[in-house]
């Protein structure tokens, strides 16, 4: 930076002649002079970011924080040899950036050279300090030639801005909510967190692989998808349904479908919630990058009950997407408050957010509540099949198919003709108190012969009633 290095250097014997004029002027009046002598002369401009805005106490600006990620996160600052790293709080790992009075030298923006500086001034040792961060001044500024001004602030700063919410978003500690009770609710603890520490993760998770790839893949393209979204003009969010047995991995999905995105979870405990304000309020209170979860929503609340009373003929409208329960809306939770929060107006705030339903009984809900556009994507966990058990076996056992060739073409027999759910065939892949693998192989088989020797007589028992049942009718027919 050929010129603005010479204006650095120039500055201080300006500043003597300046010192040697102005004499009897004040420090700030002088240190003003100074500064708008050299702007005037320089091509380039410099904007200053400091850490606080004029009222400390509403914490570090934004901008500087998404800077200092940025800059931690650029290659341009690898060369920089002085950093500092600080434990911040919802961080997984310290948080490393570039330490005070380092040039950091930026080519990432179309060729455009900016020179961004991490600075820190002290204040003069007569200023009483009474306020916390006071006894400093942090700010980062970045120069750049005139000419990109407009460049500079309308496309590369909000981008630095966008990348460093990324980096932070990237390291932050996640968090798993969940909704207190609404007589607990103060300002700001209307959900409380813990760290959200799940391991689950799609390639422990026994499915379909054809499904689960179309999982991932739909995922992904969500992710990345603010822009597809905003030219489509629809909310940045996204419905998932999952449905089916107990111990299919529905729960375990949201820990893998949350892992791989990177995002928090707010576990939404319907029957907590008092109305649909409380319901709106929670939304809104939900941050962007997050996955929203109602689990077993059937049981949750007695929606289903709406669509009864929408059936009579007497209501005008049908299909869920009316109105007519909105009189109840303050002192109850009605099946419209629920739509209202998957695909309101308010649930377009933010954006950026998954919302989850589970059920094991998909047929109970009103078609309303999980149609296409609300639900967008309908996941059926299902009992386990081959493929599946062939993935718990490598997570449990660490074996594979040509390992124990038999064991496995037996199970695969015995899953075709029985029903059992992932939870049980893990529970019998478990090593706790088996000697190996074979050993656990054998328990699942035995497993399965039982279950399908449970599964006949059932069938018999049930059948033998049929036919019991449809003897005394003929007997009352005959009479
Ligand atoms: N598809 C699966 N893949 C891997 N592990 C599974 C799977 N399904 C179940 N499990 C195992 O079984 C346990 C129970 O599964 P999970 O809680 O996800 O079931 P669920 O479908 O949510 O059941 P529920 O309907 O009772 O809530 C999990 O801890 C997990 O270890
Ligand atoms: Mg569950």
């Amino acid at each position: 930076m050929g010129s603005t290095q010479v204006w650095a250097a120039l500055l201080p014997i300006l500043g003597f002649i300046l010192g040697l004029m102005t004499r009897g002027m004040s420090q700030a009046k002088f240190k003003l002079l100074r500064n708008k002598i050299a702007a005037y002369f320089s091509s380039y401009i410099q904007i200053t970011i400091p850490e606080y805005g004029a009222d400390r106490y509403q914490g570090r600006s934004d901008f500087f924080v998404a800077i200092e990620a940025y800059l931690s996160d650029s290659n341009s600052a690898l060369g920089v040899r002085k950093l500092k790293a600080e434990i911040v709080s919802n961080t997984k790992k310290p948080q490393v950036s570039v330490d005070d009075e380092q040039e950091i030298i930026d080519n990432s923006f179309h060729g455009v050279t900016l020179w961004w500086y991490a600075l820190t001034e002290y204040p003069s040792s007569n200023i009483i300090i009474n306020r916390p961060g006071d006894e400093r001044r942090r700010f980062y500024r970045v120069v750049f030639h005139k000419k990109f001004r407009d460049d500079v602030i309308n496309t590369f700063l909000p981008l630095v801005i966008e990348n460093g919410h990324t980096v932070i978003a990237n390291n932050r500690q996640r968090r798993l909510f969940t909704n207190n009770p609404s007589n607990r609710w103060g300002p700001t603890n209307i959900w409380s967190h813990v760290a959200f520490q799940h391991p689950a993760n799609f390639s422990t998770l026994a499915m379909d692989p054809t499904v689960k790839e179309d999982i991932i893949n739909d995922l992904n393209a969500f992710k990345v998808g603010k822009g597809y979204y905003a030219d489509v003009g629809k909310a940045w969010k996204r419905g998932y349904l999952l449905f089916g047995p107990p111990g299919t991995g529905k729960s375990t999905m949201i820990a893998a479908i949350a892992n791989e995105l990177g995002y928090d979870v707010y576990d939404l405990e319907l029957t907590a919630v008092k109305n649909n304000t409380e319901l709106r309020r929670l939304f809104i209170e939900t941050k962007e990058k997050s996955v929203i979860v109602i689990e077993d929503i059937d049981c949750s609340v007695n929606l289903t009950s709406n669509r009864q009373e929408r059936k009579k003929p007497s209501r005008k409208k049908s299909g869920g997407d009316s109105d007519d329960e909105s009189d109840d809306g303050d002192t109850k939770l009605t099946l419209s408050g629920v739509l209202n929060f998957i695909d309101g107006l308010w649930s377009a705030c933010g954006g950026e957010r998954i919302i989850i339903f589970t059920t094991n009984n998909k047929d109970e809900l009103d078609p309303a509540l999980i149609r296409r556009g609300r639900m967008d994507k309908h996941i059926e966990m299902s009992y386990c099949r081959y493929e599946a058990f062939k993935v718990l076996a490598s997570n449990y056992l660490k074996i594979t198919e040509d390992q124990f060739f038999e064991k496995f073409g037996e199970i695969q027999q015995l899953l075709g003709e029985v029903d059992m759910s992932p939870a049980d065939v893990a529970e019998h892949l478990m090593r706790m108190g088996k000697k190996d693998a074979d050993a656990c192989l054998q328990g699942l088989v035995d497993g399965l012969r039982k279950a399908k020797d449970i599964a006949i007589k059932e069938k018999v028992k049930a059948n033998e009633e049929v036919v019991k049942s449809m003897g005394k009718e003929v007997i009352i027919e005959a009479k």
